[in-house]
């Protein structure tokens, strides 16, 4: 059987004054039937819109160049507009930023998940009732706020009603992009472990992209690590716990709460490559505290480095060297210089 999300070989662009940003740059990954991913990176490195190309909602400066976006075979590259406005929602369905969710102001919450249900089924208006009152009990709200309108609800209600409109139709793939952007820690914490009971209760395939490793460390079981458009690392628990890639080690030690040790935080120096114009050999040699000449040069491929899980560094099999250099803040102090 098909897997229910594949990506392969994945190249997008988007085209601005000063020429063509790479956004994501030859990606490829597979979602099986209910794996739950978390898309992992710093800001910039292409993580929204992978989101965005699997819904077909680019920005009309961005388009695919190359690859296939696969759901259960069929390629959304391929897809017409109007094919792909019937697979949105139904097939695959979007959890937006919060502080960007796209309720209307003017409708009460309950009309605008009636008008989905009756947009794309035949439910008769009892039917609709049930479903809808199913929803809110779902992601946590009261029954008896259906007739309100968005602005009644307060930032993480709004996102919850967020949540249910994703549902609506009982799409396969939920993609949660970023979904607890201004929201506080608290409230932050009630959205992931509702779409963690989706996805555990519903079985539900979901890709959730954020910035926030311990956030993935906490509710995914696939984990991904983009840079620069590209990924680095992708595997299961073990891409933090037993991290091959020196850019997963830089982001672990950047990260609170991440593990236990009671260890001061270090920060990845520099800043990421320019999509314009990405640097040649591995993207993250310029700052990376390991990196040779050789790094400056040739990209380094995506290989196995344990059972199902893949990175890319030349030097994947000084790993466990570089884990314990890594937690010293000295190894990423100096720029590095290759030469
Ligand atoms: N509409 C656009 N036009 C031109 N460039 C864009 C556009 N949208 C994004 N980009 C560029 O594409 C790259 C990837 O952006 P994207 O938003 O996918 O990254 P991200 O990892 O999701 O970042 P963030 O966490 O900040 O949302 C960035 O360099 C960004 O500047």
């Amino acid at each position: 059987m098909a897997s229910v999300l594949e990506i392969e070989d994945l190249h997008i662009r988007y085209k601005t004054k000063n020429g063509d940003a790479r956004a994501v740059d030859g990606i490829s990954f597979t979602l099986e039937a209910g794996e739950y991913l978390g898309l992992v990176g710093e800001s910039g490195c292409g993580k929204s819109t992978i989101a965005k190309a699997i819904m077909g909602i680019l920005p009309p400066n961005g388009r695919v160049a190359e690859g296939t976006i696969r759901f259960k075979g069929t390629n959304l590259v391929r897809l017409s507009q109007s094919e792909m406005r019937h697979t949105r929602w139904r097939d695959i369905s979007l959890i937006p930023q919060s502080a960007m969710n796209g309720f209307d102001p003017v409708y009460t919450v309950k009309r605008q998940l009636d008008e989905a249900i009756t947009a794309h089924t035949k439910m008769s208006v009892g039917e609709r009732q049930a479903r809808i009152e199913q929803l809110f009990s779902m992601v946590g709200l009261e029954a008896q706020r259906l007739d309100d309108y968005p602005h009644q609800f307060s930032g993480g209600m709004r996102q919850r009603a967020m949540i249910a409109m994703a549902m609506v139709l009982d799409p396969t793939l939920v993609v949660a992009d970023e979904p607890t952007t201004g929201l506080d820690v608290i409230v932050q914490d009630q959205i992931l472990q509702r779409i963690k009971e989706i996805h555990d209760r519903l079985g539900k395939t979901m890709l959730l992209i954020t910035h926030d490793m311990a956030v993935v460390a906490e509710n995914c079981d696939k984990i991904a690590v983009m840079y620069g458009g590209r990924i680095m690392e992708y595997g299961g628990e073990d891409v933090f716990r037993q991290a091959y890639h020196p850019y997963t080690l830089g982001l672990c030690n950047a990260f609170p709460d991440f593990d236990q040790r009671g260890r001061d935080l270090i920060s990845i120096p520099g800043v990421p490559p320019s999509l314009l114009d990405p640097p040649k050999g591995c993207r993250f040699h310029e700052r990376c505290p390991f990196a040779t000449a050789y790094c400056a040069r040739v990209e380094p491929p995506l290989l196995e480095v344990a059972p199902g899980h893949v990175a890319a560094c030349h030097y994947a099999d000084r790993a466990a060297e570089f884990r314990i250099q890594a937690q010293d803040p000295d190894t990423w102090r100096p720029a590095v210089a290759v030469a």
